[in-house]
């Protein structure tokens, strides 16, 4: 599994973390991410950026960081196949892969801390997509993408 971290200026040492956290794990990571907090970035190229990347399949899962999360997933959002999930607890972030088959997990820097944020990944990637009714509703998604995206 290869995975993308893709980040603004708000969540340099949150993406460092936790790039780190998978490597060591063993996953084969793929830095994205602005590497210094005093330059500003504008989150929705790295947004767009990791998620055309995820779709060209040069990776196969992404996390996506910045000051809330929100930006940055509403950013990659918009590239059809994309389906990121923020999440500030594991719960969710479980149930995003479950039920959702949300293939980018997005945070925020500013919401969540260093250990919190890696239960998150941990939940994230340990889960898979269940299908069945799911795979129906994960589908309609994709159908209002087509709708608009002709
Ligand atoms: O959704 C947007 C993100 O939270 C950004 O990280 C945030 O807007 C950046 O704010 P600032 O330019 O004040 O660091």
């Amino acid at each position: 599994m290869k995975i993308g971290f893709g980040c603004d200026h708000a969540a340099v040492e949150l993406k460092d973390e936790l790039l780190k956290y998978m490597s060591e794990k063993g996953y084969e990571c793929v830095d994205f991410g602005s590497k210094n907090p005093e330059e500003k970035v504008d989150y929705p190229l790295k947004g767009q950026e990791v998620a055309e990347s995820l779709i060209a399949g040069e990776i196969d899962k992404a996390v996506l960081i910045c000051g809330t999360g929100i930006g940055i997933s509403l950013s990659a959002n918009k590239v059809p196949g994309i389906r990121a999930a923020v999440c500030s607890e594991p719960y969710s972030a479980r149930l995003s892969v479950e039920h959702n088959n949300a293939n980018i997990i997005a945070m925020g820097a500013r919401v969540v801390g260093n250990e919190l944020a890696k239960s998150i990944l941990d939940a994230f990637f340990s889960a898979s997509f269940q299908g069945g009714r799911h795979e129906r509703r994960v589908n309609l998604i994709t159908d209002i993408e087509k709708k608009y995206n002709k």
